[in-house]
């Protein structure tokens, strides 16, 4: 296991109460920052004072957890606040495809945080000065297509719904990318600072170079308590309050959209029933209302029958059918076939946890990787059986449009 501290040991950890911080994307001193705010409240943080690469695998989340146990381990933690997300907190970014490098965990040097009311600073190992560097805009952004063209995606969401009508599988997740082009380098900053102010209701993330808001949470573990918002069903935004309305009831009354979300909830609990000893999911969902999409969305709830923590949660969990298909293996490999790129970090698990196993974690959907003077956006959708390619591809542009708006404002 590789660790990087080139700081002393055994770690020096110190978590303190400040006064209101205000806005805390504010405070990141430069590029390359990590993130995870909802309202304005959440985690960031700057700095590096341990990184991994997780091997790929199936026993990857196994092995992150290990390795920040062995990190973490003989830490001298001092922490005054005592609540999740205080003391020291490992950020991380797991790729979609489990056999896909790039999975990362890093604990920031510096964590600046603040949840109802309270806010608290983390240093980890020795507090280095950080200059903090002017934000530029990235000037003006050129597009041009990922792995498929639109009429390439349109077919390969044709050839996926009639492998659906042919019994092989019951839903698949397909997606694609789009890639962006700025004249300077793209500081993830301005990204997140446009994010956050757009999309309140969503996370606002940022880890390892991935960036984006997503509105669905995966998991959160607070103690034994653990909760988890489901999304599956789209409708992009109406042209009017009327429109809006209508297309909202219309998505409520959609047989293909309800089973599609039907097919999520049945994933998240057949996976998280086994680690719960109560487990709450709605009789109906509701619907999500966001500038850029309407989603029918499902709030489950459930207290965890022993010690798991957030990331074994997160283990269990991935993928869910809202991002992968039913039943999940062939799904996986119906994606791999048809898709034909490597989807990176996008729809994979993102978020962070601390020491006592506690944590946030989203779907890595709304998202880019972001390097340099690019970035490689991704969005997608659920495939039914009787899906329409045109309506899938209208679904996916809605659903870019959330980063080319962080790109371009
Ligand atoms: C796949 C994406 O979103 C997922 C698919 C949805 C759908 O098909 O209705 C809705 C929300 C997400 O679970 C994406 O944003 O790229």
């Amino acid at each position: 296991m590789s660790v990087a501290l080139g700081t002393t040991r055994p770690l020096p950890v110190r978590t303190t109460p400040v006064g209101d911080p205000g806005d805390l994307l504010a405070s990141l001193p430069k590029t390359a920052p990590f993130a995870w705010i909802r309202h304005g409240e959440g985690l960031v943080g700057w700095g590096e004072a341990a990184r991994v690469e997780v091997p790929p695998g199936p026993r990857r989340f196994a092995w992150a957890r290990e390795w920040l146990a062995e990190v973490l381990g003989d830490a001298h933690i001092d922490d005054a606040v005592k609540t999740p997300g205080s003391g020291p907190v490992a950020f991380g970014t797991f790729t979609f495809d489990e056999n896909a490098p790039g999975s990362t965990l890093i604990v920031p040097r510096t964590i600046l945080a603040r949840r109802d009311g309270r806010a608290w600073l983390t240093t980890v190992g020795e507090p280095r000065l950080q200059p903090f560097t002017p934000i530029r805009t990235p000037g003006r952004i050129r597009y041009s297509d990922g792995s498929l063209t639109a009429p390439e995606w349109e077919h390969i969401v044709a050839r996926a719904s009639r492998r659906i009508r042919a019994g092989e599988l019951e839903k698949v997740v397909l997606a694609r990318d789009l890639l962006a082009t700025a004249e300077r380098p793209i500081d993830i900053r301005l990204l997140l600072a446009r994010l956050s102010r757009r999309y309140p209701e969503c996370y606002t993330f940022s880890v390892a170079g991935l960036v984006g808001a997503t509105p669905e949470l995966l998991v959160r573990r607070t103690g034994k308590h653990i909760e988890s918002l489901v999304l599956a069903g789209t409708t992009p935004r109406g042209t009017s309050a009327a429109d809006d309305v209508a297309r909202g009831a219309a998505l409520f009354a959609s047989e293909k959209d309800r089973h599609e979300h039907e097919c999520a909830i049945a994933s998240v609990r057949q996976t998280l029933a086994p680690l719960c000893s109560s487990l709450h999911t709605p009789d109906e969902p509701e619907l999500l209302v966001l500038p850029n999409v309407q989603h029918l969305a499902s709030h489950v709830t459930g207290r965890l029958a022993d010690g798991a923590s957030v990331l074994d949660v997160v283990a269990a969990m991935h993928p869910t059918a809202a991002v992968g298909g039913t039943p999940t293996g062939t799904a996986i490999e119906v994606i791999r076939e048809l898709e034909g790129m490597n989807r990176a970090g996008y729809a994979g698990p993102v978020g962070w946890i601390d020491a006592h196993g506690d944590g946030e974690w989203g779907i890595a959907l709304r998202s880019a990787v972001v390097e340099g003077r690019r970035a490689r956006l991704f969005a997608g959708g659920g495939i039914m059986g009787n899906s329409d390619p045109a309506s899938e591809l209208a679904e996916a542009q809605a659903k870019f449009r959330v980063m080319q708006y962080a790109l371009e404002g």
